[in-house]
């Protein structure tokens, strides 16, 4: 019984190298993405994973980097499935601001807010909260029934779905999940219980 789940923010998109708000624009990777991307399959590889289903979003940068993971595992024909629910949180208004600007205008603190805090969702865009309501019922419905059957599966998403996804699973709390942040294109390994609890977690930095 594997009961394994990996989580895997793509790598650095076009935006994040401009420092721009992304959020649902779709952007492709950089170089630097593309390889940060092969590296994250490189150490599945190493560590032995070989998976049976992968989920990824609907937006480029998550598709790519899963794309290169798989080509890396020799898992090219692998079943995909592709969801909205795991894209990244909606930036509203900000999207493809710079967030540098963005901060002389309204300030460190107020930006900081919009990007970390759980409920203060971004002018015309979604909070935290509002994202994990979409990602932990798709999670439930989707993704954890394929874990709890014995699988190992792979999930290829952004900086905010995915911290949506791991404040519920280690059951963070509003406060707690302000100072999380995932790193693009490093593995978050989760083998879970057969009541869904996490058993452990194991974060693969190069
Ligand atoms: O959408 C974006 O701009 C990034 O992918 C994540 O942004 P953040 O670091 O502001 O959460």
């Amino acid at each position: 019984m594997s009961r394994t789940l990996v989580l895997v923010r793509h790598g650095q998109s076009e935006w994040n190298l401009k420092n721009l708000f992304t959020g649902w624009k779709d952007p492709g990777l950089t170089d630097k993405g593309v390889e940060e991307a092969k590296d994250a399959g490189r150490r599945l590889k190493a560590g032995g994973f070989s998976f049976d289903i992968a989920f990824t979003s609907e937006l480029s940068r998550a598709q790519r980097t899963l794309t290169l993971m798989l080509e890396e595992l020799g898992q090219t024909g692998l079943e995909t499935i592709r969801d909205v629910a795991l894209n990244e949180r909606d930036y509203g208004d900000l999207s493809g601001l710079n967030k540098d600007d963005a901060r002389e205008k309204w300030g460190e603190e107020q930006v900081h807010v919009w990007r970390r805090s759980y409920d203060t969702p971004p002018p015309g865009g979604e909070s935290l909260k509002d994202t994990g309501a979409r990602v932990w019922p798709y999670y439930i419905h989707d993704i954890l029934p394929k874990v709890l059957a014995g699988g190992t599966v792979l999930v290829a998403a952004h900086g905010n779905s995915l911290r949506a996804l791991v404040m519920a699973l280690d059951g963070l709390t509003g406060e707690e999940i302000v100072g999380q942040e995932i790193a693009t294109g490093v593995p978050i390994v989760y083998r879970l219980n057969a009541d869904s609890t996490v058993a452990e977690k194991q974060v693969l930095e190069g």
